[in-house]
């Protein structure tokens, strides 16, 4: 990558879009609440990036950046993509959305972008390493119920679920301070089968992983089953993976200025 005009004050930091219909008309979407937690958490200046799918370089774009986030969303990631079975009846898919994160996911760890995944997003890196989803965690024997109340108002659903606890000598460990912490949980799928390469960061008590970390990249690549990004200023936890995220974009951006 060439040198960087040193113009821009802040890292700017890609956003993988949602592709949803809103009437007739389909749009490319992301969540305030990431957005915002990457100006607030991170220091940085978030910008979303379209999910057109097939014929869109998609990850071309990730050359202007300093870093990727990838959201949390309501849909799947679809089942082809790790040979799983097929979605229950009424599944939300977002194949566009599929299209963009594993296009984007090789590039970004190639470049040594830093990388943060997030509910969805945690899930597609996993499968993106060659690692496979359950499709409804809360079915395993001895589960916990890990989606949200679905009656519930957000402040709730987004509210405290259950603990993690942080691997000994991981980055969390190192991040937070801390062996545990208290999470929300909005999520019918999860991890099943470890994609390669990817080092555990956190479990839940039934054993879900909850948190890992590519452990070969060159650069700042954790993913989180939970939601950091919700209120993130209200949590030391939050701010400490959004400050350390932020962190890492601003030395690849200061990396790149020097050429
Ligand atoms: N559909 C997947 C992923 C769940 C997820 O990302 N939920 C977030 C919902 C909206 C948001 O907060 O952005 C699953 O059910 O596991």
């Amino acid at each position: 990558m060439g040198p960087r005009p040193l113009s821009s004050p802040r890292p700017l930091v890609g956003v993988v879009a949602d592709r949803r219909m809103v009437g007739p008309h389909p749009f490319h979407m992301a969540g305030e609440k990431y957005l915002a937690a990457l100006v607030d958490g991170a220091g940085v200046d978030p910008v979303v990036l379209p999910s057109f799918g097939e014929g869109f370089e998609v990850a071309g774009l990730l050359e202007r950046l300093d870093g990727l986030l990838l959201t949390g969303s309501p849909s799947n990631v679809a089942p082809a993509r790790y040979d799983g079975p097929s979605s229950a009846p009424g599944t939300l898919h977002d194949p566009e959305r599929d299209v963009a994160a594993f296009d984007l996911v090789p590039a970004a760890l190639k470049m040594g972008l830093p990388l943060l995944a997030i509910c969805r997003g945690f899930q597609e890196l996993n499968v993106a390493m060659g690692g496979s989803l359950h499709q409804a965690v809360h079915e395993r024997p001895g589960a916990l119920v890990h989606h949200e109340d679905y009656d519930a108002p957000v402040e709730v659903q987004y509210g405290p679920a259950h603990e993690v606890s942080f691997v000994e000598g991981g980055l969390l460990r190192e991040l937070t301070g801390q062996a545990t912490a208290t999470v929300n949980s909005l999520h019918s799928q999860g991890v099943d089968r470890l994609g390669q390469g990817l080092r555990v960061e956190a479990l839940a008590p039934d054993g879900l992983v909850e948190a890992f970390v590519v452990a070969d990249a060159p650069g700042f690549t954790l993913g989180v089953q939970w939601h950091p990004e919700w209120k993130v200023t209200a949590s030391t936890v939050s701010m400490a993976l959004f400050g350390a995220f932020g962190d890492a974009c601003r030395a690849f951006s200061e990396q790149v200025h020097k050429g």
